[in-house]
């Protein structure tokens, strides 16, 4: 079987690529040598390549700057989905796909079901509800994850900043109201494999570890376990103080409330996900034992 991998530099992506060997022969091209802006060239490499199962982690995932540029956000987010789908469909394929806790408006503070009214805040969260309305709509095969705040031991993201001013600073403000679950990359790929293998029924799924917390608990959680192995830091946990969003204007707006209800995933896995802070320690565990992450661990020269 041929798997069509997009985005695979990205930190789904690259996690994806060695989960999915297991199940076939990951086709992973290069943003080099496929733009996927570039709808022609989509169409005439899955017309050359003619893949068995398409996984599309690529995305315009930059949720400020998508608001200065919605249309190239809408090609990668609304329209890329919408034309793979279309190939799913013709060529009778499944398609698995990623989305966003941003589709949702943030009320309340009940976790969102897959069945809850999407009402997006940002540009972000609006072109992503559109690539999901489209696969939904084109009939064909799919799985859809809606998952939150990911991220990994390669890419960028929180947990990887926040150790590097936890080098420079001794005070940080981090933003308390908004409650969710970090997700590290190499989760969602485990169980889009898993999802693979157990032939889940085609629909949407909500995919993050168990458990709620805010950014600063999340970035309280990263402190502690760095300095638990050995990280010299300059900030301690509990010089991070909570602010609330109100305190820190972005160009786009974020939902308050990202808790994002499992009950579906785990029924169809039959298995309950996992903690969201054990989910951390293994990342963080393996980000530092790598070369780059190993050297925060190193002693710090004085002059
Ligand atoms: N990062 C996050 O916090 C969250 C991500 N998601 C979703 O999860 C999925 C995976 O996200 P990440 O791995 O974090 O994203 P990422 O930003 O790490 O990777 C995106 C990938 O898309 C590729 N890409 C972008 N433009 C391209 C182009 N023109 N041609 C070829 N490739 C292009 C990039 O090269 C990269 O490989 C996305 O659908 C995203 O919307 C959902 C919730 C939160």
């Amino acid at each position: 079987m041929n798997i069509l991998v997009t985005g695979s530099t990205g930190q789904v992506g690259f996690e994806l690529q060695r989960q999915l060997s297991l199940l076939g022969r990951v086709l992973a091209p290069s943003r080099h040598s496929l733009d996927l802006l570039d709808a022609r060239a989509v169409d005439a490499w899955l017309a050359q390549h003619r893949p068995d199962l398409i996984v599309n982690a690529a995305a315009y995932t930059a949720v400020d700057r998508a608001e200065r540029e919605p249309a190239l956000a809408r090609r990668l987010n609304a329209e890329l989905p919408a034309q793979l789908a279309r190939h799913a469909k013709r060529h009778d394929l499944c398609l698995v796909h990623y989305s966003s806790d941003y589709v949702y408006s943030g009320r309340g503070d009940t976790p969102w079901r897959e069945d809850a009214t999407p009402a997006p805040l940002n540009v972000y969260g609006q072109t992503k509800l559109e690539g999901d309305l489209a696969i939904q709509q084109s009939g064909c095969q799919h799985l859809i994850f809606r998952t939150s705040w990911v991220y990994s031991a390669y890419g960028r993201n929180f947990m990887k900043t926040l150790l590097r001013l936890a080098l420079e600073r001794e005070q940080l403000a981090v933003v308390a109201d908004q409650v969710g679950v970090p997700t590290p990359a190499r989760l969602i790929a485990r169980v889009t494999a898993q999802a693979l293998s157990l032939r889940l029924a085609s629909g949407l799924y909500h995919l993050a570890p168990r458990g709620e917390t805010s950014w600063h608990g999340v970035a309280q959680a990263i402190l502690r376990f760095a300095d638990s192995q050995g990280v010299a830091m300059t900030l301690a946990p509990d010089a991070v103080m909570p602010v609330p969003t109100t305190g820190y204007p972005t160009p786009a707006s974020r939902p308050l409330n990202s808790r994002l209800c499992l009950d579906k995933l785990e029924a169809a896995l039959r298995t309950p996900l996992p903690d969201w802070e054990a989910q951390l320690a293994l990342t963080l565990g393996e980000y530092l034992s790598h070369p780059t992450g190993a050297r925060l661990r190193e002693p710090m020269e004085h002059s």
